[in-house]
C-alpha cells in the first residue's frame, strides 16, 4: 500500500466512521468491508438480507462479524425513511413512489447518510455511475455555492499522486462548469497531500489552435481565477506541454506552471473517462474513485472493473471526506 493511504490509515485510527456499501452481495465489496472492519478503521454497514450477507460472506471466505448489517426489509424506520425522502424531494415523488424507490439499495443506502445513521457511502462496483449516483444527486445534493458535483481520481504510482477530473459525471461542461472543477479539485487535490497545480487540458495549446473547444477552456482558466485568485492554474494546454517540461519550454514558455502541473482538468468526460482509464490501463497508475466533490456528505462511486484493493482505498477516502 502506498505511503497516502498508510497516512489515511493512520488518521482514521481513532474515527468511529460507518460507511454503507449496499453491494453486499459483491465479492469484492464483501472482502473489502470485512477487511476494513477487522482492522477497525471504520464500521462497515452492509445491506442487505443478513443470512444472505453471511452466506455471501462464506462462499467467499471472509468474517463479516465486524460489519453492521441492515436488512432495509426489517428497518425499524423505514416509514420515517419514506416520510423525510417525500419531504426532500418535495412534491416530485408520493409515499406511495418513495416505499418503491427506497427498495432500491442505493437510495436505500444514501438516506441512511441523509439521516445521519451513517457517514458516507460507497458504491458502483455492480451499478453503472448514473444509478450509483442519481440517489445523491436528489438526496444528499451539492453544498451551497456549488452548481455541480464532478468525479475526481487519485492516480497513484508509487510515490506519484495526480489528480484528475472530471472523469465520472458531467458529459459536456461549460466553462463555467470546468472552472468550478479546478476550484473544487483544488480542494480535493489537499486532502491527498497535493500542493495544487492545475492544467486546463485541451488539444491546443497557448492558442495552437482556435475553435469553440479551445474557447471554452481558455475561458474557464480566468473564471476560475475569478472564483480564486490565489489557484495555481493555466491553460490551455495539451498533456505534453502541461507535464513535460521539455515540451512546455517550445510551446509554452513563460507559463507559471506548464510542465509540472499536478492538477488536470479534462475538457469534457470523454476526455477525462477515457484518459484515466489509460492512465490506469497502460501507465500502470492505481486509479481511486471516483471521488464525487462538492456534496453535502460524501457519496463515492466505484469503477465495476474496481479489484477489493480499490473497494478499501476508496473507503478509506470516503471516512476521511466524512471527518
Ligand atoms: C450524473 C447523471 C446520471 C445525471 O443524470 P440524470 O439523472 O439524468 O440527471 P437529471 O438531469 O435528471 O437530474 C437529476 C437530479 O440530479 C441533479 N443533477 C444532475 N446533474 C448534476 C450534477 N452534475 N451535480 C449536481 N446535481 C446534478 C439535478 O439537478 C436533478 O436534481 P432534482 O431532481 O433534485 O431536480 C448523468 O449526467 C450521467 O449519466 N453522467 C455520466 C455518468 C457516467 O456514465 N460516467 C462514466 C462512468 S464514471
Ligand atoms: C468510473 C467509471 O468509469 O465507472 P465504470 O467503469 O463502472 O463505468
Amino acid at each position: 500500500m502506498s505511503k497516502l493511504f498508510e497516512t489515511l490509515e493512520k488518521k482514521l485510527e481513532k474515527s468511529t466512521k460507518h460507511i454503507v456499501f449496499p453491494e453486499s452481495m459483491d465479492e469484492r465489496i464483501v472482502t473489502a468491508a470485512s477487511k476494513l472492519g477487522a482492522s477497525g478503521i471504520l464500521t462497515p454497514v452492509l445491506i442487505g438480507d443478513k443470512s444472505a450477507i453471511k452466506h455471501r460472506a462464506e462462499e467467499v471466505g471472509v468474517d463479516v462479524s465486524s460489519c453492521k448489517l441492515i436488512n432495509p426489509a426489517e428497518f425499524p424506520e423505514f416509514d420515517l425513511m419514506v416520510d423525510t425522502f417525500v419531504e426532500r424531494r418535495k412534491g416530485k415523488v408520493t409515499a406511495r413512489e418513495a416505499r418503491e424507490i427506497l427498495r432500491d439499495e442505493n437510495y436505500f443506502g444514501t438516506m441512511l447518510v441523509y439521516m445521519n445513521q451513517a457517514d458516507g457511502l460507497v458504491s458502483g462496483a455492480a451499478h453503472s455511475t448514473a444509478d450509483t449516483v442519481r440517489p445523491a444527486l436528489q438526496i444528499i445534493k451539492t453544498k451551497a455555492g456549488i452548481k455541480k458535483t464532478s468525479g475526481v481520481f487519485i492516480m497513484v504510482r508509487g510515490e506519484e499522486k495526480y489528480v484528475f477530473a472530471d472523469c465520472a459525471i458531467n458529459i459536456a461542461p461549460d466553462s463555467q462548469d470546468l472552472a468550478e472543477i479546478a476550484v473544487e479539485s483544488a480542494e480535493t487535490a489537499k486532502l491527498f497531500e497535493v500542493a495544487p497545480r492545475i492544467a486546463m487540458l485541451s488539444f491546443s495549446t497557448m492558442g495552437s489552435a482556435k475553435s469553440a473547444e479551445t474557447e471554452k477552456v481558455v475561458e474557464a482558466v480566468s473564471l476560475a481565477k475569478e472564483k480564486n485568485a490565489e489557484l495555481l492554474i493555466d491553460g490551455e494546454f495539451q498533456f505534453d506541454a502541461a507535464f513535460v517540461p521539455s515540451v512546455a519550454a517550445k510551446k509554452a514558455p513563460g507559463s507559471v506552471l506548464a510542465g509540472d502541473a499536478n492538477v488536470f482538468i479534462f475538457p469534457s468526460l470523454e476526455a477525462g473517462n477515457i484518459g484515466y482509464k489509460i492512465a490506469q490501463r497502460l501507465g500502470g497508475f492505481e486509479a481511486v474513485g471516483p471521488i464525487l466533490q462538492g456534496l453535502n456528505q460524501p457519496v463515492n462511486d466505484l469503477s465495476r472493473g474496481c479489484s477489493s484493493k480499490d473497494v478499501y482505498k476508496l473507503a478509506l477516502i470516503t471516512a476521511a471526506q466524512a471527518e
